[in-house]
């Protein structure tokens, strides 16, 4: 539960109503109406310079909607702010770090802002990610800066985590360590606001995800929902050439082409199916693409008669 100004508890930790910027002409967002309830965890999902950041900044009041609100853990971005310091943690996308300082010199001094944070628990998340504390800042990898970004988003326990691409800049294993802190906070009842442009990571993590395009809020959906509609490639190499009228009719399956012994086709839903009907020849390898966000945006609203304002409508209730 989230505690509002007047003592009393909500369950929506993240409101936004008709938020909106323009940059001048240009849209960085517009007419975005959102709630996050309190303990879940959001992906904000969308293409390069659909808006999120713009979102994400709207938010921490670092930019003034044009027009629009927002509510934040019950409190006002703007008025609040100084109050919403100590009840957020915020992972920059674009992270600058001043000084020349070592990683645990950095962190003391966001420890220090913050109240009372226990060194051990700066400790335990370096841990947790493989960071060295003792390394000056500046001569960290990218990688490396990320995960002192997460360390000091992390370290206060707070309430709301708001995250620009987290896992940019993290090798593979770093990104699952991740996607467990984001687990474990969820857990302690902690709400997480992530962007992202990669919906697979999202959907490991997520309850529900928010797909952004062109600045405006295109739709919400629980993540189970989108995973059943995700359109994936497969290709499959056989030890002898196959009939593509064999594969063509199975359930879920599109876009057939066979090269002599190679299948190459889409798989709506589950794989099932395909593999077992593979099975009845000798498979010398199989390859599987991650969906892609696109792709299982548009298999969703090619199969649904979701509309972009049917889409306002469910990220009110949570539908
Ligand atoms: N300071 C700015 N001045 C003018 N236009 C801007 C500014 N910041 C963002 N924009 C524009 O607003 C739109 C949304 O940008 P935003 O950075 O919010 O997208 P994004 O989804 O975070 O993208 P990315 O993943 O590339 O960071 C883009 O068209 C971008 O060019």
């Amino acid at each position: 539960m989230t505690q509002t100004m007047d003592g009393m508890t909500s369950d929506i930790a993240l409101h936004t109503e008709d938020l909106t910027k323009f940059y001048g002409q240009r849209r960085g967002i517009e007419g975005l109406g959102l709630e996050v309830r309190t303990g879940e965890v959001l992906g904000f999902l969308g293409p390069n310079g659909a808006g999120k950041t713009t979102t994400i900044r709207l938010l921490l009041d670092f930019l003034r909607p044009t027009r629009g609100h927002a509510t934040v853990l019950g409190l006002d971005p703007r008025r609040d702010k100084a109050t919403l310091h100590g009840r957020l943690g915020y992972l920059p996308g674009e992270l600058a770090f001043p000084g020349r300082g070592r990683a645990d010199e950095l962190l003391r001094f966001f420890a220090g802002v913050r109240g009372d944070v226990p060194w051990s628990r700066v400790t335990g998340l370096a841990d947790r990610l493989e960071l060295d504390l003792t390394r000056p800042v500046h001569t960290m990898s990218k990688g490396n800066k990320q995960k002192v970004g997460l360390v000091q988003a992390f370290m206060h326990e707070p309430a709301l985590l708001v995250l620009d691409e987290p896992t940019s800049g993290l090798d593979p294993l770093m990104q699952q360590e991740f996607l467990a802190m984001v687990r474990d906070a969820r857990a302690a009842g902690q709400t997480v606001f992530m962007s992202s442009h990669v919906l697979a990571e999202v959907q490991q993590v997520a309850d529900r995800v928010a797909i952004v395009r062109d600045g405006r809020l295109a739709a919400v959906e629980r993540v189970e929902s989108l995973g059943k509609r995700a359109i994936r490639t497969v290709e499959i190499h056989f030890a002898d050439p196959v009939d593509a009228a064999e594969f063509e009719a199975l359930p879920g399956i599109g876009d057939v082409v066979v090269a002599g012994p190679v299948l190459r086709c889409s798989v709506d839903g589950r794989l099932d199916p395909l593999v077992k009907a593979a099975a009845r020849h000798e498979v010398i390898d199989l390859l599987s693409a991650e969906p892609d966000l696109e792709e299982t945006f548009l298999s969703f609203y090619y199969h649904t008669e979701h509309t972009a304002e049917g889409a306002g409508d469910a990220a009110r209730t949570g539908a």
